[in-house]
């Protein structure tokens, strides 16, 4: 909970507590301080005092030391003890003026000690001292709750950290971020928080900025992975300033990046699938066919590739709609996606009702039993197509190549080479496939053979 805080006496009146049990003192003092502008409050005992403290709490109490029943310093003493009043200075008024009278005075919590006889010149030069050490303490406080209440409430998390790395302080949005309790994080080393590479480097730069004036200053949003509490690694931004103290100690601003980190994800495997079908696109096989092509030359292992087409899909749409078409395009790519499940496989969409299929580690006689397997499982779908002269039900026709690549061969005849194979079983009436073997290596060995 937010502490209180008086608001400084300059935006105010000024308000002083007189307390001496001498009716002539007690009336000299109050139009005194009436002169110079203070609103006043008398009291003649000390529990009169203490009342009047807790109720209208001055921004001063002059305190006689001899009053009736209890003294002046139980009165200090109690001032002292109580949070609501502990922060009014107390001026003592007192003809005890031996040292350990004054020094007495002073242990137990007074601002300052006035000798009697009063000399009222004195006792005002006093007072306004005083006030003026409370109005800069107050304006002080307040200032401190402000900035307080910013750490305490800012979504960023803020740590306070010194150039050996030590984390000296880490605020509630910080504490919340990275899973740990209040004051845990104090203490700790930015090495826990940061991969040893990333800590190091930061450690290094804190270094140089240690040496003095002239060392590179490090401003500016970077993306970094902090360690939680419990081990899970989170993006976030991070942001160092140095404080420009003494003391070189760097503020340290963590930015949560979850939710963008989240968007930016889904950005981009949106950017991979087909829409209508959820299944991988054009770009997304292209890169990966890439990929596999450039592995399968390395490790000389075999390369399947199957481009599939959906039969007489003009006449199903034409006669069921567009719509029909786009949900029997759907189930197609369902069913493509069931038979393409290594890491080294891969289903896509690459345009209308064109699907192709890439098999990486597959060789002539296993692709020959997928593509058939893909046939029979379309056919099975059992989805009419009342257009279609093949068959009763939705067909596709599969082009099937494989190659062990080399660097003599390339990519796009092998394409080439399953594309053609699936013309050739649309010429041949449909609903079937045809596989065929390619590439340089394998036109070497026949060469050889007729030879
Ligand atoms: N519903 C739907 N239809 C599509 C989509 N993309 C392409 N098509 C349709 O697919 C049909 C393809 O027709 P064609 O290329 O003539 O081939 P086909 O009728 O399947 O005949 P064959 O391939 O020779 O068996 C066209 O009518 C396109 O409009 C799509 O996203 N949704």
């Amino acid at each position: 909970m937010p502490t209180l805080v008086p608001a400084p006496a300059a935006t105010r009146q000024a308000a002083v507590l007189i307390v001496d049990d001498a009716p002539a003192h007690l009336g000299a003092l109050r139009s005194m301080m009436l002169e110079q502008g203070y609103q006043t409050f008398v009291a003649n005992t000390g529990e009169r005092a203490l009342e009047i403290a807790r109720r209208a709490l001055p921004d001063l109490i002059l305190l006689d030391i001899v009053l009736p029943g209890m003294d002046g310093m139980e009165v200090c003493r109690r001032l002292k003890a109580d949070p609501v009043t502990s922060n009014i200075p107390v001026i003592f008024m007192s003809a005890r003026t031996g040292t350990d009278d004054i020094v007495a005075g002073f242990d137990i919590g007074a601002a300052d000690y006035i000798a009697k006889p009063l000399r009222l010149a004195e006792v005002c030069a006093r007072v306004r001292v005083q006030l003026q050490f409370r109005r800069t303490a107050l304006s002080q406080q307040q200032q401190n709750e402000r900035l307080r209440l910013i750490v305490n409430s800012m979504d960023e998390g803020l740590m306070m950290i010194e150039a050996s790395g030590r984390i000296q302080y880490a605020n509630p949005a910080c504490n919340r971020y990275l899973g740990y309790a209040q004051g845990e994080l104090a203490g700790r080393s930015i090495r826990d928080l940061l991969a040893p590479p990333l800590a190091q480097e930061y450690l290094e730069f804190f270094s140089q900025a240690e040496a003095g004036p002239g060392a590179p200053v490090w401003r500016g949003a970077r993306e970094v992975l902090i360690r939680q509490r419990d081990g899970i690694l989170r993006a976030m931004d991070l942001t160092l300033t140095p404080m420009g103290t003494e003391q070189p100690t760097f503020i340290a601003l963590l930015h949560d990046i979850t939710h963008h980190k989240q968007s930016e994800n889904a950005l981009q495997r949106a950017a991979l699938l087909d829409p209508l079908t959820k299944i991988a696109n054009r770009r997304h096989f292209d890169s990966f066919l890439e990929k596999e092509w450039q592995r399968a030359i390395r490790s000389s292992q075999p390369l399947s590739l199957i481009v599939l087409d959906v039969d007489h899909f003009k006449g199903y749409n034409d006669s069921l709609g567009h719509a029909a078409g786009d949900a029997c395009l759907q189930q197609v790519a369902m069913a493509l996606q069931s038979h393409a499940l290594r890491a080294t496989d891969l289903a896509a969409r690459y345009g209308g009702e064109e699907f192709v299929l890439l098999f990486g580690e597959t060789g002539h006689d296993a692709a020959c039993t997928i593509g058939e397997a893909i046939r029979a499982h379309i056919e099975s779908l059992n989805i009419l197509n009342p257009r279609s002269t093949t068959s009763p039900w939705v067909t596709a026709s599969l082009g099937i190549s494989t190659i062990v690549p080399t660097q003599l061969d390339d990519i796009k005849e092998f394409f080439v080479s399953a594309d053609r194979a699936m013309y050739a079983v649309k010429e041949a009436g449909r609903n079937g496939m045809r596989a065929v073997q390619t590439g340089a290596t394998l036109e070497l060995i026949q060469a050889a053979l007729q030879s």
